[in-house]
Order: C-alpha cells, then sequence, then structure tokens
C-alpha cells in the first residue's frame, strides 16, 4: 500500500503547490479543509514569518506557511491541532501534525543556543545552521514512555489535572538522559503512582506532535504496591475492572490502543489497530 502522505524538504522557491497556514491560534480552514492552493493562500494578509516545503500529499507539493499572529481572511476560520485529530481526516491530521513540530521546531531554532547567531535553512536537509559554530540543529523529538498496567481483570488508570474532566488514561513520562526505556517506565510508574511492575512488552508507538513527543506504548504486570497518587502530577489513580470504564483518551490515541487491546484480549473480542 502506498502512503498518501511523504515528507520530504522542498525548494521554497518553486511556485505552485498546496500549503497550510500555522498561527499561534492553529491552523487556518474553510469549507474545503487546511489545504489551500499555495499562491493563493500567498496573496492573503498574512504576518508570514518562514516558509517550509514540507511533503507531498496525493502527488502534489505542500508548504507551510509559519505565521507570527493570526489574522482575518474571509471565509476562513483558525483551529488548534487537537481538533483536527479528533474530527478530521487521519491523513490531513498527519499533514498538520508534521507541519506543527516544523513550525514549532524551527521557529525555536532562529538562533543558535550556542553563539546567539541567526541560524538559517539548510538545503535539502531539515536541519538549521549556524555558520561561526558549523552546528546544526534538527528537529526535536522527545521519547516518552506510556503504559498499561494490568492485574488479572483490572487495569491502572489514572488522572491528571490536566485531563478533561471524569477521564482517566494510562500512566506516561518523558524518558531523561541515560535511561532506557524499560527504566524510564518502571520510574514514572513508581513516581506518578508508587506500584511495582514486571513483565515489560513493547506494544508500538506513536508519533503525539504536542509538542513533540514520540510516544513508545507498553504493558505491563502488576509487581506489587499500593496506590499512592504523586502530588500535583496524578488527581486519583484507581485498578478498573474491565467491564466497568471510566470515560477514557480520544480513539486515536494510543493510551486508548493500550487499554483497548487489552480489554479485547481479556473479553475476546477483535483487537483494534495502532492508528499511525
Ligand atoms: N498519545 C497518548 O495517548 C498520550 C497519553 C498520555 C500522555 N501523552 C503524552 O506523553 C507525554 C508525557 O506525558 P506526561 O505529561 O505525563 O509526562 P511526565 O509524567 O514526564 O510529566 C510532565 C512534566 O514533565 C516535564 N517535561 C515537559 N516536557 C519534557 C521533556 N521534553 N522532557 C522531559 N521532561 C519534560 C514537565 O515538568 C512536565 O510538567 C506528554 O507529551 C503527553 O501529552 C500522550
Ligand atoms: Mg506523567
Ligand atoms: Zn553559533
Amino acid at each position: 500500500m502506498t502512503s498518501r502522505w511523504t515528507t520530504a524538504v522542498l525548494d521554497t522557491d518553486q511556485p505552485g503547490g498546496w500549503a497550510v497556514a500555522r498561527s499561534p491560534e492553529g491552523f487556518l480552514f474553510d469549507d474545503n479543509g487546511a489545504l489551500f492552493p499555495r499562491e493563493w493562500l500567498k496573496r492573503q494578509d498574512l504576518a508570514i514569518l518562514a516558509e517550509h516545503g514540507i511533503g507531498h500529499l496525493d502527488g502534489e507539493p505542500v508548504y507551510l506557511l509559519e505565521l507570527r499572529s493570526h489574522s482575518e481572511v474571509p471565509g476562513c476560520q483558525w483551529k488548534g491541532l487537537r481538533a483536527f485529530m479528533l474530527e478530521g481526516d487521519h491523513t490531513v491530521y498527519k499533514v498538520l501534525a508534521y507541519a506543527a513540530q516544523i513550525g514549532t521546531w524551527a521557529r525555536e531554532h532562529r538562533y543558535c543556543g550556542n553563539c546567539g547567531q541567526a541560524m538559517s535553512q539548510v538545503p535539502r536537509e531539515r536541519a538549521m545552521y549556524c555558520q561561526p559554530c558549523d552546528l546544526r540543529s534538527y528537529p526535536r523529538i522527545s521519547p516518552s514512555m506510556i503504559v498499561l498496567v494490568t492485574r488479572g481483570d483490572e487495569i491502572l488508570l489514572a488522572r491528571s489535572p490536566r485531563f478533561v474532566s471524569g477521564v482517566y488514561s494510562t500512566l506516561a513520562g518523558f524518558a531523561e538522559p541515560g535511561e532506557s526505556a524499560e527504566d524510564c517506565l518502571i520510574r514514572e510508574v513508581r513516581e506518578e503512582v508508587r506500584i511495582e511492575v514486571r513483565n515489560i512488552q513493547y506494544m508500538g508507538s506513536q508519533c503525539w506532535p504536542f509538542p513533540h513527543s514520540m510516544m513508545l506504548g507498553f504493558h505491563a504486570e502488576y509487581a506489587g504496591g499500593e496506590i499512592v497518587c504523586q502530588e500535583d502530577e496524578i488527581e486519583d489513580a484507581q485498578w478498573f475492572n474491565v467491564h466497568e470504564l471510566p470515560p477514557l483518551p480520544a480513539s486515536r490515541s494510543i493510551a486508548r490502543y493500550l487499554i483497548d487491546v487489552y480489554v479485547a484480549r481479556r473479553l475476546g473480542h477483535a483487537e483494534p489497530v495502532l492508528p499511525g
């Protein structure tokens, strides 16, 4: 199967193609979606900070116009990336997710972290370059572990104060320097709920562009301890029976996938597929 969307570093001097516009208010969209004819979009009154050629959708080049601020475009509105994930076409969401990460990274790497001078985009490579330092900065990706801990028919789910009211999810956390994926998982579960785990099994991964996580998903079995929630980070954590689950995370998230796979296995149902 060929993918509809492939990333590429495109020359912004070439005319034509599609473009998406991103401001701090999110992506521009109208009744036809978030992709606009690029030449038309560039004629609008937009505060363009940078332009990036980001890939091909159905063979057509796609560019990102990264804006300093949002502006009114007749017939159009602005919407955050999360809303596109929840509602929109999955391939378009993937284009926007990539655009968001490239836009954020390039915006935050306009100046060299070593000497403070302006950096420039490297032609044909996704990198920012500082000539005096001969330093290249590449897009930032933050590995994060996410794990469903289970105990027979029970699964361990927790709430962060940041979650939508009522929703419980799997435990997650960013890897620290010096850790393996397993070290990180064990530490995070210990820190967040003071539970020990065993039989760690890798389940799959997902890009999570909020703003630049790479989620590595695992299943682990309960090995010991009583739940003690980490102050400020975890509002509540409980063992839930697979027959009696609380409101769960969005269906396109790997958190939901980890839960759905386990529940399907316990109940003898067909297993879901991990959204890319
Ligand atoms: N796709 C999914 O299903 C899913 C589900 C849950 C969490 N997540 C994501 O997993 C990631 C980690 O989860 P968490 O928020 O529980 O992390 P966490 O438990 O490590 O705690 C968050 C804290 O980590 C620190 N932090 C922020 N960015 C960091 C970085 N890049 N490296 C190291 N520390 C950093 C901050 O102090 C932040 O408050 C987040 O991006 C979150 O959105 C994704
Ligand atoms: Mg966490
Ligand atoms: Zn420098």
